[in-house]
């Protein structure tokens, strides 16, 4: 039984690594069977599959790896770009310069979120609202390429949002912070996305930026300053994904590096 068993799990790991089920087993053993619960909808928990053999019934919730399959052609004919860098380095300032310069060749992806709509959101528009449950269940399914909780409620890019943008033919943004960038760079079947890092010149120059920006009070620009040593630190640690860090000390200058890495020869 436990050569079986043994069996099973290594065919089901197999099964877990590609999301297809392949059961071999040794001509002199009983022939297995199975049968499979399959879930209701696509936020359902995974299905479970029963294996039945004389001695023994092993049951076991099938979790497969990408059950939201990347549309690779798309995302390698438009790979999205994931801009990073520090509260305040200017990355709004410049994407809605190349925005301007770009129009309709940019997307950026709808998120999804279990925080309920405020005034004239609309579900598809602004959000994707879904409940906590249907969340943790693409969470499991590796359905997001990013995802975090914020003030008590979950928040993600999803698979299928960045792959609806690369399929209209579009580059997609993802602006996002330095955990984000983590999770992206370490998803295990999305395609690998070009990263940007934009640094500000240095800590007192961003400091007066997010001063002279006037949209937050004294304690949040004290936080502010303090993350944005931490996703310094981390951009220079040769552990960041980053393929280039532009430093926004001229505008004119840092938009035309971002301009140059993103579009390339279109520039
Ligand atoms: N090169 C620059 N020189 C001077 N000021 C700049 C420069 N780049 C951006 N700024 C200013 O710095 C402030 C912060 O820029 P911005 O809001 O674009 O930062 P951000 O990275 O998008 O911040 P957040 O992540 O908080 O949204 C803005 O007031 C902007 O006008």
């Amino acid at each position: 039984m436990s050569l079986l068993l043994s069996r099973l799990s290594r065919n089901l790991l197999k099964e877990s690594r590609s999301g297809v089920l392949r059961i071999r087993t040794h001509p002199s053993l009983p022939q297995l069977t199975s049968t499979t619960r399959s879930p209701k909808s696509a936020y359902s928990p995974p299905p479970t599959r029963t294996f039945t053999h004389p001695s023994c019934t092993l049951r076991i919730k099938m979790a497969p790896l990408d059950p939201v399959p990347a549309d690779k052609a798309a995302l390698h004919a438009h790979t999205p770009i994931v801009i990073s860098g520090p509260s305040g380095a200017g990355k709004s300032t410049i994407l809605k310069r190349l925005f301007d310069d770009y129009p309709n060749k940019f997307g950026f992806s709808i998120s999804h979120t279990t925080r309920g709509p405020r005034g004239s959101e609309k579900d598809g528009v602004e959000y994707y609202f879904v409940s906590k449950e249907e969340f943790l269940a693409l969470v499991d399914k590796k359905g997001f390429v990013e995802h975090a909780q914020f003030g008590g409620n979950h928040y993600g890019t999803s698979v299928k949002a960045v792959n609806d943008i690369a399929e209209k033919g579009q580059i997609c943004i993802l602006d996002i912070e330095m955990e984000g960038v983590k999770q992206v760079a370490n998803h295990p079947t999305f395609p690998r996305p070009r990263f940007l890092f934009l640094q500000p010149p240095s800590m007192g120059i961003l400091e007066k930026r997010l001063r002279s920006r006037a949209t937050d009070k004294e304690e949040a620009i004290v936080k502010r300053l303090h993350q944005a040593q931490v996703e310094m630190d981390f951009a220079h640690s040769g552990q960041a994904p980053h393929d280039k860090i532009v430093v926004n000390d001229d505008l004119d200058k840092a938009y035309k590096e971002v301009k140059e890495f993103i579009v390339g020869d279109e520039a």
